[in-house]
C-alpha cells in the first residue's frame, strides 16, 4: 500500500480516497450478503426443517423439506457470490482468523448441500448416520457462521475506524431470537406429549399410580 500511494504522487489523495470508499462497499457488500446467508436463511432454513418433526401430513412434510432445501441452496449461492466477491477485491493473505474460518466455512457449505442431496431414503439402514453427519455439520457451520459474522465485524470496526455497536447489538438479538426458538422447538415436542398424557390417560394414570402405591404401602406393611 506504501508502493501505491508512493506511485500515484499527484493525485495521492484523491486516489486514496477512492480506494477507500470503494473498498468499504466492497466490505459492507461482503458483510451484509454474509449476513443473509450465514446469519439468516442458513438457520432459518434449519428452524423449518425442525418444525417438519411435530408434523404428520405428508403435504405438509413435503413442504417444510422443500423450504429447507430451497432456504439452504439459497445461502448457499450467496455466500458464493460473497467468497467470489472478497477474493477478487480483498488481499487474500489469509493471515487472520476471520479470513480462514471463512474459507473453510465456504467449503463445508457446499460439502453440507451437495450431503443434502445425497441422502439415503427415510427407513433404510444408512440413514441415521447421514442424519448424524447431516445434523453435526449443519449446526457446526450455524455456530462458526455466527461466530464469523462477529469476527467480520471486528475486522470491519479495524479497517474503518467506524463503530460496529448497533450491528452488533442488533445481530446479538436476532441471534438470542433463533437459539431461543431452537430450543422452544424441543420443548414444543414435549409439551404436546404431556398435552396429551393429561387429556386422554389422565384418569388411567391415576388410577395406575393410586394402585401402586396402594400395594407399596401394603408391601411396607407386611415387610
Ligand atoms: C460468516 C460470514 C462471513 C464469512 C464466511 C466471511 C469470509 C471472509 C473471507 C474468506 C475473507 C478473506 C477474503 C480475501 O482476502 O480474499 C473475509 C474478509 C473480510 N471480511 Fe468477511 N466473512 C463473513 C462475514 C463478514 C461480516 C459480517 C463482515 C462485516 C462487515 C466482514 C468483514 C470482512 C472484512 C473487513 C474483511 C477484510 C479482511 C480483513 O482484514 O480481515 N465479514 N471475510
Ligand atoms: C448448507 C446447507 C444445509 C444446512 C446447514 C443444513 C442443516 C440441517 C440441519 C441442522 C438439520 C437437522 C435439523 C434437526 O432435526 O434438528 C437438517 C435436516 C435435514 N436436511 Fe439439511 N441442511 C442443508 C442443506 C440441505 C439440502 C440441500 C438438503 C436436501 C436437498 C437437505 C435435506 C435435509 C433433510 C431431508 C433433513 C431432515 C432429516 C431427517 O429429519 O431425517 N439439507 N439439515
Amino acid at each position: 500500500s506504501q508502493e501505491r500511494n508512493v506511485g500515484s504522487h499527484a493525485s495521492s489523495n484523491a486516489d486514496a480516497h477512492k480506494v477507500s470508499s470503494r473498498l468499504l462497499f466492497e466490505i459492507t457488500l461482503h458483510g451484509f450478503l454474509l449476513w443473509v446467508s450465514l446469519g439468516l436463511l442458513m438457520p432459518l432454513g434449519v428452524l423449518v426443517i425442525r418444525m417438519s418433526k411435530r408434523e404428520e401430513s405428508g403435504k405438509k412434510l413435503k413442504t417444510y423439506f422443500r423450504a429447507h432445501a430451497i432456504l439452504q441452496m439459497l445461502s448457499v449461492l450467496l455466500a458464493t457470490a460473497g467468497a467470489i466477491m472478497s477474493i477478487k477485491n480483498f488481499s487474500n493473505s489469509f493471515n487472520n482468523h476471520h479470513q480462514r474460518m471463512g474459507l473453510v466455512l465456504y467449503g463445508i457449505i457446499w460439502l453440507q448441500a451437495l450431503a443434502g442431496f445425497l441422502r439415503p431414503v427415510r427407513g433404510s439402514k444408512g440413514r441415521f448416520p447421514w442424519f448424524f453427519g447431516h445434523w453435526t455439520l449443519g449446526i457446526t457451520v450455524s455456530l462458526l457462521g455466527v461466530i464469523n459474522i462477529y469476527s467480520g465485524l471486528l475486522a470491519y470496526s479495524e479497517k474503518t475506524s467506524r463503530s460496529i455497536r448497533l450491528w452488533v447489538i442488533l445481530f446479538t438479538i436476532e441471534v438470542s431470537f433463533i437459539s431461543f426458538f431452537y430450543l422452544l422447538q424441543d420443548k414444543l415436542e414435549h409439551i404436546q406429549k404431556q398435552g396429551v398424557i393429561l387429556g386422554n390417560e389422565a384418569s388411567g394414570t391415576i388410577d395406575q399410580m393410586a394402585s401402586h402405591s396402594v400395594k407399596q404401602e401394603s408391601s411396607i406393611e407386611s415387610g
